[in-house]
């Protein structure tokens, strides 16, 4: 693990705030796709190829983007080995990279930029025709694959249709800090307090979605949106990763009877199951991170049943 400064990689892991608290850096890259013609981005069949890893929770919304959509005929994907070592991400021999000899991910940033300085992420959606990045930040690679890429999806619905749009963004933003990022905060946390305060805030939050989902089958009402799949994305590594690894421990998502409904219940969506690799999963966190588990070990259990009925078709928004 690492980061790029001026073109040269530095091992060095987050670098925390004076009270211990995980800082995440923005993302550099934030082109957009457009399908009004109004960027140098056109939404064409084979364009564009997206890095993922399936461990991945913010990558993993981007698979699901696209599959949801069904763009997978039209956006290639390349998924990255889970063992982020100290050169970072390495490409998979068994999936190596189809544009340039790329022995880690950071050879597809520094092919957009050289001297590029920033952490190596993924996901990353990368422009053939152009030769770079796109962009580097999972909400907007969801938004462009759903919205600006609709001439080339074949299935639907919408995950951001436009009547709901501004009601997706609001919960996106909403369940960020406390859920989406606060399971890292609480896990890379350099003091008991940053740790217990991320940790509180991350299971009151989760205690009011629950109730949300108690009343209505979506965050957003009846039919599955973004922001649906950016919370399904953190609580299926829940009880496998977040709970013994992060200490994110005052429950599992299995005592919260709805929020476990609801991750069965977007994990039974036709096209979703493929894109969860439980193993990939593991094996990134317990493996990569090893500041936080430097045995290196990773955890046999727990045995999630995903496929057990989720009972929630019926539900209806009040
Ligand atoms: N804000 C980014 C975060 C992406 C991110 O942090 N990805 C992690 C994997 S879960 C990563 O690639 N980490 C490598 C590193 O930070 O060195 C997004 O939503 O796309």
């Amino acid at each position: 693990m690492g980061h790029l400064v001026d073109g040269k990689w530095s091992t060095e892991w987050y670098a925390p705030d004076a009270e211990g608290r995980f800082q995440r850096p923005r993302t550099k890259f934030h082109g957009w796709i457009r399908a009004d013609g109004s960027t140098d981005h056109a939404p064409v069949a084979g364009r564009y190829h997206l890095y993922v890893s399936t461990a991945c929770p913010w990558a993993h919304r981007t698979l699901i983007t696209r599959a949801l959509r069904g763009l997978e005929h039209a956006i290639s994907v390349t998924v990255v080995d889970p063992h982020m070592g100290p050169d970072g991400w390495p490409f998979d021999a068994r999936d190596p990279d189809p544009l340039g000899p790329s022995q880690f991910l950071r050879d597809v940033y520094l092919r957009a930029k050289r001297d590029y300085t920033g952490r190596v992420t993924v996901p990353v959606l990368w422009d053939r025709e152009r030769a770079t990045i796109v962009n580097n930040e999972s909400r907007e690679i969801m938004r462009m694959l759903d919205v600006e890429c609709e001439p080339l999806a074949t299935r639907g619905p919408s995950l951001a249709p436009p009547a709901l749009r501004a009601r997706i963004d609001e919960v996106l933003d909403a369940i960020y800090e406390p859920i989406n990022n606060g399971v890292y905060r609480a896990g890379f946390a350099k003091s008991q307090k940053a740790y217990e305060d991320a940790c509180r805030e991350l299971f009151a939050a989760l205690d009011r979605w629950n109730e949300v989902l108690e009343r209505q089958r979506f965050l957003c009402g009846d039919a599955m949106t973004e922001a649906d799949v950016a919370l399904f994305t953190t609580l299926l590594r829940f009880d496998l990763v977040y709970y013994a690894h992060f200490k994110c421990n005052l429950h599992r998502i299995q005592d919260y009877p709805a929020l476990w409904g609801f991750v069965r219940d977007v994990y039974q969506t036709p096209g979703v199951r493929e894109t969860c690799d439980l193993d990939a999963i593991k094996t990134h966190y317990y493996w990569s991170q090893d500041a936080v588990n430097p045995t290196r070990i990773v955890p046999l259990g727990p045995t999630l049943d995903l496929d057990a009925p989720h009972g929630r078709t019926a539900r209806t928004s009040a």
